[in-house]
This record gives structure tokens, sequence and C-alpha cells, in this order.
């Protein structure tokens, strides 16, 4: 007889066991990496096999737990999902890896490969209007169509042709000339309905099939790739990979960082190195921060692969991704595209997995578990010995370390090709321009620029990293701010539709004529958002401002929509928060300004001077990119700031030598390893009470077993100490001894207090 070791894909965090199933006589196909339907309790459920084994060493394995076991409480599986394994051997030993490293579950690791996380929906049965049990169905529905095949004596009919059925002698041919079964839409594209179809079928010169429907909505008319001539720097970097690709786990290094500054062509690197792969008949991954702002990289990749491309984001619907994720396991598409999520694609063969812009935090996942992309990257490249190409004009401090002390290959394509340079930048002190008597959120300096550019028919991006209008709001008597009830932060107003909004929970109210406090009419808006700066660009002479946030691109693929109307130039200014800085690249925007280049460089966190840098450069670099030389304005109340000052002369090489040093002083990353615990409660004091416990027993623990250098920060609240009505409070250890760390927490009994995450690598440490 033989028995599963099964993880139950249930979302909850404190499931850590698997329970052994007995495999029925119809089931005896079923091993591991299988994903079958089990009884759980009163219900129903999906599971994952981990093992597979026979009588014996399922009686090893439940004698451990309980030694009077006995096989009788052993139940059946019920039924097998799908005609094969979902989990080969490569991505269960992922799965694994990414359960130990960031804490979590087995179940909750594995879950992450499924399209839409579960591929089942419970259905309640009732009897006599009793609820007798929970019966189940794929979720994941392969669309088919009906289709048509030709036939001996189609091709027979054919042959001898018939001048008075013309329709069916065009269809018979139609079906002898498709290389697969034709379906009732593409007969349609020919002039020929369903109906002729049908008429073929009942003379027996067709026979009727079913064909599986892939959905693509992302089909775009690719362009013709063109063969641009490589720089030497590009040429030595496609080589180098090249070599990798070839002698895989000889001298060759296995991952590298290319390093290229803005505009100097990342993108043809990928493009070349994803060709050899391909012509290896190996597959490629590349992941991208935010599909919409990416559509570049999509034509790009389509102009040279066509239909070898699949891409996926997180506005597809399951099926959707269904779709794709079988198209790469069954090598129907050999390139796949996509954001975060795609790391856990099923492939045939995997080569080459690239990360653009491999520095950004989306490529982290907030919820558990708080994966990182790169490192699962990291992972599955490992085992498919597959080459990992992280690209970057600012590299994460991690990659970046990673690089210069040799554990990674570093290429650089240190200018842009052809005659572009990197725009100047100009600093402009906004104290002098208040001191100057101008209130306005844009400069003076900046003000001409605008005006000059679009004068001579060019464009200008404006970024300014806060939406809303007016970012603050708050009383002149008695100096109260208006904060969201639900969450520790203050409102923003939203001119557009006239309310004050939360942006962390979403949640809007009126705007207030008196003061909640004190009752006071002075009410006072202070700080501006991109509504009022798109208000007062819009109002310079010649300008047609478009405005990008995510209040306005709240529908499927509005930002490629903004981007592709200005790039049609049906305006001559994009104004917008973080997502108008990245990505494109246009050739007639010679003009960027930076509106409160602070915000972001004054978090109290360690990582907010590196994120501030990196939206700089970036910003700065969608400037000047053909052949019209680019400028640059920035805008500071601190013109003094050591960060402005490198951005400013876009050095990242000083910059990160300097923010290493700092990082080694202070035990940050690269140099020690981040755990961050949250404790979430409704209760305030039971929050601080459980922060405290965990503090003290780390504490206690670190002395113990003698951890190496570690620092255990907190409790303290998190920087934004309540959300949607739940206190936050935090803890923080950073260690060069992680290991240690991990081991002790995943012993202890905090691993499944339900209130307790875990967040490994955090992006923040507040
Ligand atoms: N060898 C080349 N010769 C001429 N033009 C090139 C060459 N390589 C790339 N380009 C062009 O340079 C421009 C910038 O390239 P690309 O968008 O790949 O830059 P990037 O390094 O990704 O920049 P960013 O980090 O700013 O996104 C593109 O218009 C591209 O077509
Ligand atoms: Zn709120």
């Amino acid at each position: 007889m033989k028995y599963v070791l099964v993880a139950i894909n249930l979302p909850v965090k404190n499931l850590f066991r698997q329970f052994i199933y007995r495999l029925p006589e119809n089931l005896l196909q079923v091993g591991e990496g299988w994903r079958v339907i089990v009884p759980f309790g009163s219900q129903k459920v999906e599971g994952f096999v981990v093992q597979a084994f026979s009588r014996e060493e399922a009686a090893e394995v439940l004698q451990k737990d309980n030694p009077d076991f006995s096989f009788a409480g052993v139940k059946e599986v019920s039924a097998a999902l799908g005609t094969r394994p979902w989990f080969n051997d490569e991505m269960l030993q992922t799965a694994k890896w990414l359960a130990k490293y960031y804490l979590c579950s087995l179940a909750e690791a594995m879950r992450l490969f499924i399209p839409g996380k579960t591929s089942i929906r419970r259905k309640p049965v009732y009897q006599g209007g009793k609820l007798i049990a929970y019966d189940v169905e794929e979720r994941l529905k392969a669309r088919t169509v009906l289709a048509y095949n030709i036939t001996e004596a189609g091709r027979a009919a054919l042959q001898a042709g018939n001048p008075r059925a013309k329709v069916q002698m065009r269809a018979l041919e139609l079906l002898q000339q498709a290389a697969e079964p034709v379906d009732g839409k593409e007969a349609e594209a020919q002039h020929i309905s369903a109906a002729v179809l049908r008429a073929l079928a009942e003379k027996g010169w067709a026979l009727r099939t079913e064909k599986r429907l892939l959905r693509n909505s992302y089909d775009r008319q690719a362009e013709w790739k063109e063969t641009l001539q490589l720089t030497s720097e590009q040429e030595q970097a496609v080589l180098k990979i090249r070599a990798s690709l070839d002698h895989f786990a000889s001298s060759c290094p296995q991952e590298f960082l290319l390093q290229g500054i803005t505009g100097s062509g990342k993108t043809e690197v990928y493009l070349r190195a994803a060709d050899y792969a391909l012509r290896q008949g190996r597959q490629v991954l590349v992941l991208v921060p935010e599909i919409a702002l990416t559509t570049q990289i999509v034509q790009r990749f389509q102009a040279w692969f066509h239909n070898e491309v699949a891409v996926v984001h997180s506005k597809l619907s399951q099926n959707e991704r269904g779709d794709v994720w079988y198209k790469m396991r069954t090598g129907e598409a050999n390139v796949l595209i996509g954001v975060r999520s795609a790391v856990f694609a099923p492939f045939k063969n995997l080569g080459l997995v690239i990360i653009d812009e491999e520095q950004e935090n989306s490529y982290k996942q907030e919820e558990r578990p708080a994966y990182h992309a790169r490192e699962v990257a990291r992972c599955r490249c490992n085992n498919n010995s597959a080459v990992l190409l992280l690209g970057s004009a600012t590299p994460s401090l991690e990659t970046y370390y990673r690089a210069v002390s040799g554990s990674i290959g570093h290429l650089q394509l240190t200018f842009r090709p052809g005659n572009s340079v990197l725009p100047a930048v100009d600093v402009v002190d906004m104290r002098e321009e208040l001191a100057q008597k101008n209130f306005s959120v844009i400069s003076r300096k900046l003000r001409r620029e605008i005006v000059a550019a679009v004068h001579a028919g060019q464009q200008a991006v404006v970024l300014l990293n806060r939406r809303g209008y007016s970012t603050f709001v708050m009383c002149r008597d008695c100096g109260e701010t208006l904060t969201c009830p639900h969450c520790a932060v203050s409102l923003v107003y939203h001119a557009d539709e006239q309310v004050m909004r939360c942006h962390y929970c979403g949640n809007t109210y009126p705007i207030p004529r008196t003061c909640p406090d004190c009752g006071s009419r002075r009410i006072k808006f202070f700080g501006s958002g991109t509504q009022k700066a798109e208000q007062e660009i819009s109002q310079m002479p010649g300008v047609r401002v478009l405005r990008m946030d995510q209040d306005s691109t709240a529908t499927k693929l509005a930002h490629e929509e903004i981007i592709g109307r200005f790039v049609k130039k049906e305006a001559n200014v994009l104004l917008g928060t973080q997502m108008v800085a990245k990505g494109h690249d246009i050739p007639d925007v010679t003009l960027v300004g930076i509106l409160a280049a602070d915000s972001a460089l004054n978090l109290p966190d360690f990582r907010a001077s590196e994120r501030g840098f990196s939206l700089l450069i970036q910003a700065a670099g969608r400037a000047g990119r053909g052949d019209k030389p680019g400028r640059v304005v920035l805008q500071t109340y601190d013109p003094e700031n050591e960060v402005i000052n490198f951005a400013k002369k876009q050095d990242y090489e000083t910059f990160a030598k300097r923010e290493l040093a700092q990082r080694k002083v202070l035990l940050y990353p690269p140099y020690g390893q981040i755990i961050k615990l949250t404790v979430i409660d409704k209760n305030e004091k039971k929050a601080w009470e459980l922060g405290d416990e965990v503090a003290l027993f780390l504490r206690n623990r670190c002395e113990m077993e003698k951890w190496g250098r570690t620092e255990i920060m907190g409790p303290f609240p998190s920087g934004v100490a309540k959300v949607r009505d739940l206190y936050r409070i935090n803890i923080v250890v950073k260690s060069m001894d992680m290991e240690k760390v991990k081991n002790c927490l995943s012993g202890s009994r905090f691993r499944t207090v339900k209130n307790i995450y875990f967040d490994v690598d955090p992006i923040t440490a507040i």
C-alpha cells in the first residue's frame, strides 16, 4: 500500500504540520508534487503531496509523532487534481527553501506556485436541508473550443474538387493547410461560417475535436527587431553572459550585476542574452517591477521573439494566468515577462533569469510569506543551473556589495550609446523661492524651463512623490491636524472628488468646515500633491499636462495608455508620482523637474537614502535620451543634503561607498541581516505585552546561546502605529548570526502565534 505526506493548502499561518493519507487503488499514480483533494476535519481541501512512501516508512513517520499510532485513523486521498504532478523536484526544493528562509509553513510556500493560490472552490453539499459535506471542483478551467481536423475522406473530396460547393472546398483547403485544428472563429476570419464546418463533419470530411484556447490579454503588434551595433561595453557584457550560459558551473559566475547608467542600453544586453539562451533550447524569465510601466520592454522582447513571449501581471484573471503557466510548462512559449509572482511559474527548461531594476521594492511581497523575488530567483537558478542577471543604474547596496566583493560577476555600462549624454542637473533652493515670495510648488527656474521646452516643441516630465491636492490639513487655532480615525496618518485633501482621503485604508471623509477639536473655522491646507501641481502647471502658456498617479490609473493598463498618449505628443508635460520616473525611453523628453526632492530622503529608515537617491537618478535619467541634450531641475529645501549632492553629480559609486560604510557600523545589510517582528492587535496594551515578551525572550536566548554580533531593538511602535484600527508594535533584530536567530524563532512558541508577523530581510526597519 502506498501513503503520502500532504501539506494542507489552507490560508492559515500556523499550520506547520503535514498529514499522512492513504492512496486508494485508483490513485496509485499519485506521488511527490501532485495536488490532491483530501478530507481534513469536516471539509475537503486541497493539499500538496510532499513525499510518498510505503506502509513501513509511513509507520516510522507516524510513530515519531505518536508511539501508539494506528493505521485505522489514516484517511484516504479523495481525488487528484490534474493528470500529473504540478511541482517538479526543483519547484519542491525551492518551496522547501522558501519556507525555511522566510519562516513560513511549507503549504504557504507551495501555494505561491499555484495560479490563484488555490485551484479549488469548496462547494457545500446539502441533504434534506442539512450540510453534509463539502465538495470540490477544479477552479482553473481550461477553456476549450470546438475545432475541426480534415479527414482522409475530406482530402479525397478536396482532391476531386466540386465547383458547385465552392465554400466547402475552401473550408477543406483551410483545414488541410492548418497545422492545428481550426475553430469557428478562425474559419470566420476566412469568411467561412461555422455551419459550413458542421456540414463537413456531417459528410465525414472533417473530424470534430476540442482545442485548448489560450487567452492572451496582452496581444500587441510587435514591431520589427532592429539590429543595433553593440557598444564595446555591451559586447563585453554579452560575451561574459554567453560564456556562463555555455560552461555552466565552471569558472564562470552564475550570477551577474549589470550596472549601467540610465539610457546605457541594458535592454539590448538582455535581448542578446535571452536570444542566446533560447538558441540553447532554454527558457528565459524576465522580471520587471511593474508591468504597466514596462510596455517598452515587452514590445522590445516581442519584436525579437514574437510568439515565444508570454506576459503575466497582477491584473490578469486567474484563468489567463493559468494559460500562461501552461504555455511555459509545455514550452509553447519560452520567454516569460512578468512581475514578482512570475518567479513561481513552472518552466520546462529554465536557463536565464533577468531582473530589471533589481533594487525596486516591488520585488518584495509585503504580506506573508514576505519573500523577495530576487532571492527566490537565485534559488531557482541554482536548482536549474540557470544564470541570474540583475540589471540597474542604481543597484541595491546588497547586490552592489556582492559584485564589488567578487561573489558575483560585475558588468558595467558607463556611457550612453551614440551622441546622448547624461543630463546636467541644476539644484534650486526652495527657501530662496519663499524669500522671493514665490509660494508656488514650482520654482521660477523650473517654470521658465518648462515654458521654454514646450515652446521648442519638446517634452517635460515632472515628478512629485505625493498624490492628492494638499497633503496636510491643520487648524490654525489649536494646531490639530486631521488624521484618519482608523490609522495613525494624516488625511490628504483630494480636490477631484472633493474629499479627504486616508492613503492607508482608503477611507474618505467630508472636507471639514470647522476644526473637529476646537470648532475654529480657521482650517488651513498645507503641502501639495500632484493635483495641485497639475493645476499650476496647466496654467503655463502652451502647456498640455497629463497626470499619472494611483488615482488616475485605477483601471486596467491605464499607465500604458497615459504613457502612450504622451509618446504620441497629445501632451507635452507628464506629471506624476514615482511611476513617471521609471523605465520609459522617450526621445523628445529634454527636461525633468523634480519637486520636493527631500520628501523621500527624510524618513528615519536605513534604506531611505538609497531609495531617494535611486528615485532621483531614475527620474533624472528620463531626460536627454534622444539626440537633444537633457536637463534636470531638482527642487529642495535642503541643498546641502549629501544625497542631493551625489544625485546632482549622478555619482553612484561614491554614494554607495559612503552608505556601505555607515551600514557596516550600524549592522545593516549587507553586513548584518534583519528580521522584523510585528505584533498586531486591536488592543494596544496586549500588543505591548506580547511585544515585551518576545523581546525579552530573544534577548535571553541571544545571551544564552552566545549569538554572534546581534542587536535587538524594541518593542517600539511601527512607523505607522495603527492601520485599520489595529495597533502595530515592532521588534527588529539585526544580526551577523541570522541562522541562529531564525532557528530560535522557529523552535519557539511565537512561530504559531497568530498575530505576530515575521519579515525576513524587511524593506523598512520602522
Ligand atoms: N548599441 C546601441 N546603439 C545605439 N543605440 C542603442 C544601443 N543600445 C541601446 N540603444 C538605445 O539607447 C536607448 C536606451 O536604451 P535602454 O532603454 O536599454 O536603456 P537602459 O539602460 O535600460 O536605461 P534605463 O535604466 O534608464 O531604463 C534606447 O533607445 C536604445 O534603443
Ligand atoms: Zn485610514
